[in-house]
């Protein structure tokens, strides 16, 4: 796998005349913790989709974990990807209690509980959502959680059958200040834990990327405006042109503000 996690190259989705990504290359490595900005459309939940598998594009190149999209048993491959987002919280059938949504995600599925799950496997999710301090909710129906508290077992779920890849859709999207705080808390944590998988974190919001995420990928019209180091991407410039509007961009120790100017 050559430390390569995902591997984009030239991937271009269309539907009818839209152009969803236009050729995006794109590499993340073992270790690296990426965040997605862009505005609204930009193709950012296209984009994550393609790296879940999902989606196949029009045309281009992608490698998950070392296996060519096209050429692999994409069943296989994604227990090994975790996922958290609207595109599965949309999905999960009323009347799905928390723990049975995390525990399947260590088979693949979505939803109720269908067979019977090692004592290991519940320990893994019971642990893992009282990781991400919603332990007391796992009894609860999924539908009946805030957004906030949808947000942590969403993650929990994701990390349970302890992924090498972790993609999340817009994580932060619709919290309080309180809960965005504590979700990039713990986000921060898991980013600076070295055992944990490579990250792929999407946002609208320079704001929202946690401490200790180490590259960004800014994307407008489906176009790649800048990929690399953050230190490096988070320009005024490349932020005011992927935004489509004068920005200055401040950098607060280990957390990004942007305002219009
Ligand atoms: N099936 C489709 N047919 C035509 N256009 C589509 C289709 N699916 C998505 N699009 C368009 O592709 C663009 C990218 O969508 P995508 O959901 O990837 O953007 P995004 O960056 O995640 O946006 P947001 O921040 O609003 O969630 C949007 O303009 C959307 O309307």
């Amino acid at each position: 796998m050559d430390g390569r996690v995902l591997g984009l190259s030239g991937v271009t989705v269309r539907r009818g005349d839209a152009l969803l990504l236009d050729g995006v290359d794109w590499s993340v490595l073992e270790g690296e913790r990426w965040v997605v900005l862009g505005p609204n459309g930009a193709g950012k939940t296209t984009l994550l989709s393609v790296a879940f598998s999902q989606l196949y594009p029009t045309s281009g190149e992608v490698e998950i974990l070392g296996e060519h999209l096209g050429r692999v048993d994409v069943f296989e491959l994604r227990p090994l990807i975790g996922y958290a987002g609207a595109a599965i919280a949309n999905r999960v059938e009323q009347g799905t209690p928390v723990l049975d949504l995390v525990l399947s995600a260590a088979y693949g599925y979505l939803g109720r509980f269908r067979e019977e799950y090692g004592v290991p496997d519940l320990g893994r999710a019971r642990a893992l959502l009282g990781h991400w301090g919603v332990g007391d909710l796992a009894d609860r129906e999924f539908h009946t959680l805030s957004e906030g508290e949808r947000k942590r077992v969403l993650i929990a779920r994701a990390l349970m059958s302890d992924p090498e890849l972790l993609l999340l859709d817009e994580p932060a999207a619709g919290l309080d200040l309180g809960g965005r705080e504590d979700l990039l808390r713990r986000l921060g944590a898991l980013a600076r834990n070295e055992a944990a998988p490579a990250l792929v974190v999407v946002s609208h919001h320079v704001e929202e990327i946690p401490a200790g995420f180490t590259h960004g990928l800014l994307l407008r019209g489906g176009g790649v405006v800048a990929a690399g180091p953050l230190d490096e991407v988070m320009t005024a410039d490349n932020l005011s042109e992927t935004f489509g509007l004068p920005l200055k961009v401040e950098r607060d120790g280990d957390r990004w503000n942007a305002r219009a100017v």
